[in-house]
């Protein structure tokens, strides 16, 4: 049930253009709305305390990927209308902000990466109103049609992910997060994953993805590369060192970076604080061509002091990550084996079998931690 919504909330009118002076919002924008009470699914749910986590990377960076993983470890299903509702979580895509249309976008010469194509006001008005437990009506941005359809009800939920090309962009949002983690594409990984999605599951030809993605490079590296530098855990994907001048790019290096100022313990391989190499291909651990590398190790990534853990090539068979398991400490797994299990459970995701899977996992089990922190409750490991 909603009660009921007012709009421009705090005095803001969700229909007003953005102060950088781009063109009018689209209609639906002002018809955007917020609850004034709380919502009764707080109680019916038993939510106590919404958490609010971000999730930045560029479009095809495999945010949707990594969060199907992070569903997995909640135990939430999800729902597939066009927001993923769920028992426990929910995933909104900060698409749905873009104050105009596709062809409306084209007309002003503005990129979806511009945060004047965005409504950062209603971005923000909105996350707030869930974290304090109210329901919205959002708009939608259709990817299908390029337009923007009328607003949808999302309640507020236990995990609210906020997903997107600027979830930490604007300072209020960020302030509004309690789990910032970043998707950090080298380009030739992004090229590689953007030709094999969109030019098979959208009908794009090579030269438009090329076209599209040197276009959105200046935006991309002004308003949404930035956002990295001060998130809680960042996940760099690059090109392997094992094999020189490697043109396939199938096989990653995978860099977890975990600010150490984070109210979540960061993971550690044998011994804390220490630089570690180690390849553990031999007697318990199966590797194929090219092997695989790991390293563990303090740095420095722009003003943070973070601790990186590094995975280089591709693990032969998932069930012997339990090895590898054995020597990572901090995990934030409930029991031993629960990150093998994760893996286990999803063996054809895509990057299950290299460092990306397997940062995913432990990404998704310091967001579970750091929702335990949070609210003081507990959630279950989900074995199913
Ligand atoms: N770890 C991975 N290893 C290999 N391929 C991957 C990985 N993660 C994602 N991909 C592939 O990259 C493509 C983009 O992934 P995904 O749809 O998750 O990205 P996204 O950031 O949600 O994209 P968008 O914002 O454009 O919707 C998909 O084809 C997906 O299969
Ligand atoms: O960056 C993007 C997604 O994160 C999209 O390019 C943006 O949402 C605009 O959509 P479209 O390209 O379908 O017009």
């Amino acid at each position: 049930m909603v009660s009921a919504f007012v709009t421009g909330a705090a005095g803001v009118r969700f229909g007003a253009a953005p102060a950088h002076g781009a063109p009018a919002l689209s209609p639906h924008h002002a018809d955007a709305k917020i609850s004034a009470d709380v919502s009764p699914v707080m109680a019916a749910n038993n939510i106590e305390r919404p958490m609010i986590i971000g999730v930045a990377a560029d479009s095809g960076c495999g945010k949707s990927t990594f969060l199907r993983r992070v569903s997995g470890i909640f135990g939430t299903k999800v729902s597939q209308g066009h927001t993923p509702q769920g028992d426990f979580m929910t995933v909104i895509c900060l698409d749905d902000f873009h104050t105009q249309d596709r062809k409306g976008r084209a007309a002003a010469k503005v990129t979806a990466l511009d945060p004047a194509a965005n409504n950062f006001e209603l971005m923000y008005q909105m996350c707030k109103a869930l974290k304090e437990g109210k329901s919205i009506m959002k708009p939608i941005y259709n990817h299908e049609t390029g337009e923007i359809d009328p607003p949808e009800l999302i309640t507020p939920n236990h995990v609210v992910v906020v997903e997107g090309l600027h979830p930490m962009y604007d300072a209020r949002m960020k302030e509004l997060l309690d789990f910032t983690v970043y998707l950090d594409l080298s380009d030739e990984v992004k090229i590689a994953w953007k030709i094999q999605r969109d030019m098979a599951e959208r009908g794009h030809t090579l030269d438009n993805i090329l076209a599209s993605i040197e276009s959105r490079r200046p935006d991309f590296e002004a308003y949404v590369d930035p956002q990295k530098r001060d998130v809680d855990m960042v996940m760099q994907i690059l090109p392997t060192n094992l094999i020189p001048d490697d043109t396939e790019k199938k096989v990653l290096r995978v860099r977890m970076l975990q600010k150490e100022e984070t109210a979540v313990d960061a993971v550690y391989l044998y011994d804390e604080g220490s630089t570690i190499d180690w390849v553990p291909c031999g007697k318990k651990l199966t590797c194929g061509y090219p092997g695989i590398k790991f390293h563990y190790g303090p740095d420095t990534y722009f003003d943070n002091e973070v601790s990186v853990l590094e995975v280089d090539g591709n693990f032969a068979k998932l069930e012997e990550m339990i090895y590898v398991e054995t020597h990572l400490n901090n995990t934030s797994t409930k029991f031993y084996g629960e990150m093998t299990q994760q893996l286990l459970k999803n063996p054809n995701a895509p990057g299950s079998t290299n460092g990306t899977g397997l940062c995913q996992v432990l990404i998704a089990l310091k967001m579970r931690e750091m929702y335990e922190k949070i609210t003081g409750r507990k959630v279950l490991p989900n074995a199913a």
